[in-house]
């Protein structure tokens, strides 16, 4: 489903993402974290087409994105960390600009906006989007991606601006989606968040992937939360001690 064979993004000559491998399988869900500036967006933005990688192979859906870009686009969803609408539209507009370009439209896709505005607690469409919070700017792009019911979603820091309903909301959607077949592929900084939903877990640091497998695999073994195991891998517990007695 999600493929990326020795994918590599430098700006200039720095390094952002280094080689990395990973596997995403059907009805998954893959839980992709790492520390700020570890490569994380630029990885998504690579796997969904809006940044060219310097090296590497892309595979989405079977296909190949240096030769099957637009397809791929047009059957994946992408949720970024900062909602990017058009300030002048109503939340409703924004809404159909999105079904024009995707070309769904039908009973079905207007129900499903009816049914997600309910769960989200959207009853704004009709406010201008500049008029909008962060957080009501996010549900409305959640829904612009949802209501497509895409094949493969791709989340950056999902729930960051969500109140904590809406977030409980979106995790439950987001493990029903994938029972029925749709993968997933998220970053968070939360790591219980990962811990509980993610059926795969990966750990980027300073670009290259350090760590990959099931909470089970992860663990080795030894109980540890996903928590200890991030710190530990990515040599922070000795740091986070050092700045703890400093302070
Ligand atoms: N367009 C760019 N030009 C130059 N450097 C960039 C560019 N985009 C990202 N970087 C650098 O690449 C590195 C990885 O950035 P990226 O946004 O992928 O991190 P991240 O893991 O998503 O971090 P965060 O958790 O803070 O969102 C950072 O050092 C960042 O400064």
């Amino acid at each position: 489903m999600i493929k990326a064979r020795n994918l590599t993004k430098k700006f200039g000559n720095f390094v952002a993402v280094d080689n990395i491998n990973l596997t995403v399988e059907k009805g998954k869900i893959f839980g992709f974290l790492g520390s700020n500036g570890a490569g994380k967006t630029t990885t998504i933005r690579m796997l969904t087409g809006s940044l060219r990688p310097t090296s590497g192979e892309i595979e989405i859906l079977g296909l190949n994105m240096k030769t099957h870009e637009l397809e791929i686009k047009r059957r994946i969803g992408v949720v970024p960390d900062e909602p990017r609408i058009y300030d002048h539209l109503k939340g409703y507009e924004y809404l159909e600009f999105v079904m024009d370009i995707y070309r769904v439209n039908g009973k079905e896709v207007k129900d499903r906006i009816q049914e997600l505005s309910e769960a989200f607690g959207v009853d704004y469409l009709f406010k201008q989007v500049s008029d909008m919070s962060h957080g009501m700017k996010q549900k409305l792009m959640l829904i612009s991606v949802l209501m497509r019911k895409p094949e493969v979603i791709f989340l950056d820091e999902p729930t960051v601006g969500l109140d904590a309903k809406s977030a409980k909301i979106l995790k439950e959607l987001l493990k029903k989606y994938a029972s029925q077949g749709t993968t997933i592929f998220l970053t968070t900084h939360i790591l219980e968040i990962a811990e509980k939903m993610c059926d795969e877990i990966a750990i980027i640091d300073k670009g290259k992937i350090i760590a990959q497998g099931t909470m089970e695999t992860l663990r080795n073994g030894e109980n540890k939360s996903l928590e200890d195991l991030f710190l530990e891998l990515t040599a922070q517990e000795e740091d986070i001690k050092n700045i703890v007695e400093m302070l």
